[in-house]
């Protein structure tokens, strides 16, 4: 049988990171931050209904979403950022689904998703693995690696679930405060356990 698994962490948790070694193991990943993206692409019937709630001002010279505005709304403001999530999460849900229908059998499906413990899913899954790292780390990564200010790291946190929060819906907890030696290691025994399942 298809063994389902929720990955899950904060942001810059290492989340991508776990689940490139999951697919270099064999695991099949359905990405939900990638399928997000692609649910509003140009000419799509998602991104003309952002354009309908939110206007054409969102919108680049080229006619795509211009996502470092609606970032720049959505984390300051939380009733826009849950008519954005109104639009795209049932999107994600429909097409995370016909992925997962045409896994092959045996597999291990991995569905990366960030905010698995904001929108109460996890329940529906075999195994849920969460990334965890305190919120210093998280900040320093978005900080140092992708140049973000403190304070536009600070915000996409306070989107998000608390620590505690992801942690309470866990089979599984990868401790990212290591090395990334470290978490391979961790992510190679839980993968050889779920596959041994599957
Ligand atoms: C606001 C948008 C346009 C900003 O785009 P941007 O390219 O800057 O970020 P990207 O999509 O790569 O997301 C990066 C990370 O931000 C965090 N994040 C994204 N959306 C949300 C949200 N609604 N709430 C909390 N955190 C979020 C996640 O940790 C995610 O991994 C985009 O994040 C978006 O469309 N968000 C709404 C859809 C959503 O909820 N996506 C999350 C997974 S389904
Ligand atoms: N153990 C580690 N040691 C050093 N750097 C790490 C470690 N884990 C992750 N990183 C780095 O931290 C950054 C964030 O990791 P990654 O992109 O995997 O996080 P993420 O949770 O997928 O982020 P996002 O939520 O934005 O998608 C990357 O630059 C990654 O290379």
């Amino acid at each position: 049988m298809t063994v389902r698994v929720g990955l899950t962490g904060g942001i810059a948790s290492g989340k991508s990171t776990v689940s490139a070694v999951l697919a270099e193991l064999g695991a099949v990943v359905i990405d939900a931050d990638l399928i997000a993206r692609e649910v509003v692409a140009r000419g799509t019937p998602g991104l003309a209904a952002v354009v309908e709630e939110f206007g054409p001002d969102l919108l680049t010279p080229d006619g795509d979403l211009d996502r470092a505005a609606m970032g720049a709304l959505v984390f300051a403001e939380p009733d826009a950022r849950r008519r954005l999530e109104a639009i795209i999460h049932p999107l994600v849900h429909r097409r995370s689904a016909e992925l997962e229908a045409a896994a092959p059998e045996h597999a291990v499906v991995v569905h990366d998703i960030p905010l698995l413990a904001e929108v109460g899913r996890s329940g529906s899954f075999d195994a849920v693995v969460v990334v965890d790292a305190p919120a210093e780390l998280q900040v320093q990564r978005m900080v140092e690696d992708r140049g973000w200010t403190r304070e536009d790291a600070e915000s996409r946190i306070a989107a998000q679930a608390t620590r505690e929060e992801r942690l309470a819906i866990a089979t599984h907890v990868v401790d990212n405060t290591g090395s990334l030696a470290d978490l391979r290691r961790q992510v190679e025994a839980i993968h050889e356990e779920l596959a041994r399942r599957a």
